[in-house]
Parts: C-alpha cells; structure tokens; sequence
C-alpha cells in the first residue's frame, strides 16, 4: 500500500473521554496508520468544553468557580494516572501548566468586558488538555508524532466564538509546514481552534472540530477525511431518539449538508463544503467498532433513501407582528432581518403572513432580549420557548403520520422533499 496518501482522523469528545478510550484511539491509529500519513484532529476530553463554559459563567458572573475547576483538573489528571504510571512523565508538568494558566485566565475574566474575546481565550483549554495527553501517550505507545499548534494554522478573523477562516492563509501556512511534517510521522492537532494574525486564539463554533479537520483536509488535499463516532455511521435519525435506525451506507454531500443544517448534531454543517469542493470523501466510522463499514459521503446520486428524521432541540419561535396593520413590507422585513444579522441571531425557519413574521431559532435568551429592544418600537413581538423543531426529509405518508401524532403544531412547511414543524 502507497504511502503517499494523506487521510485526516477527528477523534471527538467521546473518542477520548477515559483512559480506556485513548486506548481504544491508539488501537485505530496502529491499525491504520502504516498504510497511510495520518494527521489526527481531536476534540476536548467528554464534556469538558460544556465545563469550562460553565466555569466562565460562574467567573464573569463573580461567583466561586474553585470547586469546578478543581472537578475538571481531577478528570484530566484520573485519565493521565492510568495511562501514565511514571508520575514522573513529563505531560504530568504540561498539564499542571495548562491548568495554571486556565486559572489565571479565570481570575481576570471579570475585569475583561468582552465576554466572547475571553470566551474563546477559556473554552480553548480544553482542546489543548487532549491533544497534550495524545501526543504523549502516543509516544509512549511507540508512535513518534508531532503535536501541532492549530492556533498558529487555521488563520481567522476575530469573530470571537464563530471566527471565519482565512483560506488563503491557512492554506499557504499548512502546505508549506504540515505537509513536510507528514512525511516524517503522525500529526497530532487540535480541533475547535483558530488564531488571529496577532496570535490570539479563536473558536470555530461549538462542536467545530469536524469542521477543522475538513479545513486541514482541503489545505492538505487529502484523499479521505475520517470522523470517528459512537455510532455505527450516519443513521436516518439519533439514536438517542429513535430505536428503530437505519445506517446510510453511502450518501451524498448535498444530503448530508442539509441534514446538518436541519440539525443532525452528528456532523458540523460546516465541515460538507471544504470536502465537496475538492471532492475528498467523507467516511463516518465507528471507534467501537472500527472494522464496520460506516458510512461513505461523496459526490453520489441516489434516487431514494430512507426517510431522514431530525430534531433540534432549545427552539425559540419569535413573530413581529406590525403596529399598525399595514401589511408586512420588504422594507420591514430588511428591518428585522439586519437586527438578527447584527445580533447573530440564525433563522432555521421563517414564515410570513399578512401582518406578521415568524422564525424559528436556537434560544439565546440574552441575543433575544436585545432583539426585543432594539425592535420593540416598530414590532409587537411574542416569543415561545422549550420548542423543538422537527424535520423529515424524504417524507411520506407514513414517516409523517409518525413524528405528527399526538404534537400541537405550532409551525409548519412543506416542500416537495422536506417537512418541517415546531412544536413542544
Ligand atoms: N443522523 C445521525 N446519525 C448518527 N448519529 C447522530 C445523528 N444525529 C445525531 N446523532 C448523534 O450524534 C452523536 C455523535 O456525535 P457527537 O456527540 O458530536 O460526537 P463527538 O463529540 O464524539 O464527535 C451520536 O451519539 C448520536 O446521538
Ligand atoms: N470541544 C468542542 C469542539 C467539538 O467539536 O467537540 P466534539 O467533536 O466533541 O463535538 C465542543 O464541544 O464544542
């Protein structure tokens, strides 16, 4: 087998949540790995990002965060006890550094008044607590690799929380450093991270990893970009869910943008577009059963699949209705629509009416209160939270009397492939 292939590996929270997990990595990564230059792209630990949020909460709002961060040392330092005996191997010093540095970071979280500059400057520990752990477990596992900065690659913009990546850049900084790194072993890089051209650190969006690693693939034109799962590839709807599931064996991208825009928590609705334009495959494989075939998303055609079910969950319905009763103009709409722009607010669905305009949205309760006021002059504005919205593409009569029955519609579309409705 050639050697000159270049796959990329994304190994989410899940893939090294314990001490048996990383393991279970290393077991991939042996199995895989002499066949082909591997650069492997891995999230934070478990939950951890959902921690160190928390932890930021609780420091801007000057509320005690010691014990939760304490809590979060002790995760990371349980997983490195049982795969480091040697108390004396040097990611034991690495860690305890990282960790003294989230805390000063911590500490001077209330006097910073850019919650989402110091949000990204926090919540990014996380990814480097991992990466550390498997470049050094790897090595000592006798897999020589070198653990790259993402920082300092995948350029971006200071969209603090949602930063845009300079292709050009990034592409130049990745061919000319990564590729030569490739040729020596294993790369092991950081998933979620970006930086600025004066070195601050950025994040892509919560559970951005897959879209980083489509971003390495595509600088380093890879031949297939891998993301392993807890699932057996991608299903026709969560597990968590449904029991009854069905596994794609192969799809489209245009299939899988669309279920991760509508929600499909699976794959970041980013990480489609890099691949789709060089044409890399995506594979979605199972670390708990990494012979499976998985599934295989490339530029196919089918006619028919299985109907696809998607919930989003934390839905807010908000509707403008006008003052006045005069009917809701374009001049209107372009009103409201730069206020959602100015205040990142996303519509997943929108619906208008004679005297009013409706979208659905994820909940952000602080970004729908300053909706609220900088339009209240012109809209009266009703909003509904707790909402879920659901989505069927490849409907039929039966997947529809299925996710309808017994639900209060609040909300509801149809086009000729895909049903979508809000409800609770
Ligand atoms: N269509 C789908 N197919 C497979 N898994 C799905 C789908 N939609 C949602 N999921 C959920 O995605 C989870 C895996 O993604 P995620 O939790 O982001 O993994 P990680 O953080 O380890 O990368 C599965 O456990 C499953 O519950
Ligand atoms: N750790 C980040 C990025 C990410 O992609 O994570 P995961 O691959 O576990 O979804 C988050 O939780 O948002």
């Amino acid at each position: 087998m050639s050697k000159d292939r270049i796959s990329v590996y994304k190994f989410g929270g899940a893939s090294v949540k314990s001490a048996e997990a990383f393991r279970n990595l290393a077991q991939i990564v042996q199995t895989n790995g002499s066949e082909q230059r591997l650069l492997l792209v891995v999230s934070a630990m478990g939950k951890t990002t959902n921690a160190l949020e928390e932890l930021l909460n609780l420091a801007s709002q000057q509320r005690e965060y010691e014990q939760a961060f304490l809590q979060l040392k002790a995760y990371h330092q349980e997983v490195l006890h049982e795969l480091f005996p040697d108390r004396d191997h040097p990611v034991y010093q690495r860690l305890d550094h990282l960790f003294e540095l989230l805390h000063l970071q911590l500490g001077s979280t209330p006097q910073n008044d850019n919650f989402d500059k110091v949000y990204d400057q926090t919540v990014s520990f996380g990814e480097l607590f991992s990466s550390s752990i498997l470049h050094h477990f790897l090595e000592a596992q006798g897999f020589p690799n070198t653990l790259l900065d993402s920082r300092k690659y995948i350029q971006t913009d200071n969209n603090w929380r949602e930063a845009r990546v300079d292709w050009g850049w990034s592409e130049r900084l990745i061919k000319r450093d990564v590729l030569p790194l490739l040729q020596e072993g294993l790369v092991v890089t950081q998933g979620f991270l970006g930086g600025t051209n004066n070195g601050l650190t950025t994040t892509l969006g919560r559970e951005g990893s897959d879209f980083s690693a489509a971003i390495f693939a595509f600088c380093l034109d890879a031949e297939g970009m891998y993301i392993w799962k807890d699932v057996p590839g991608l299903l026709n709807a969560d597990p968590k869910y449904f029991q009854e599931t069905v596994c794609y064996a192969e799809i489209s991208y245009q299939e899988t943008v669309e279920m991760a825009y509508y929600g499909a928590s699976v794959i970041h609705p980013k990480t489609i577009k890099p691949l789709a334009n060089k044409q890399i495959p995506l594979y979605v494989k199972s670390f708990l059963n990494p012979a499976g075939a998985g599934t295989k998303i490339s530029d196919c055609r089918f006619e028919k699949f299985a109907p696809a079910y998607i919930i989003k969950e934390n839905q807010c319905l908000v509707s403008f209705s006008v003052k006045d009763f005069t009917f809701i103009s374009e001049q209107n709409l372009g009103t409201i629509f730069n206020a959602l722009s100015e205040l990142r607010i996303k519509i997943n669905v929108m619906q208008n009416s004679a005297i009013s305009f409706s979208i659905c949205t994820d909940y952000h309760p602080t970004r729908l209160h300053r909706l609220i006021q900088t339009l209240h002059d012109q809209f009266v504005i009703h909003y509904n939270t707790e909402l879920r919205l659901y989505t069927i593409k490849n409907y039929d009569a039966d997947s529809l009397a299925k996710m309808l029955q017994d639900k209060e519609v609040l909300l509801e579309q149809r086009t000729r492939t895909t049903f979508q409705f809000v409800s609770k």
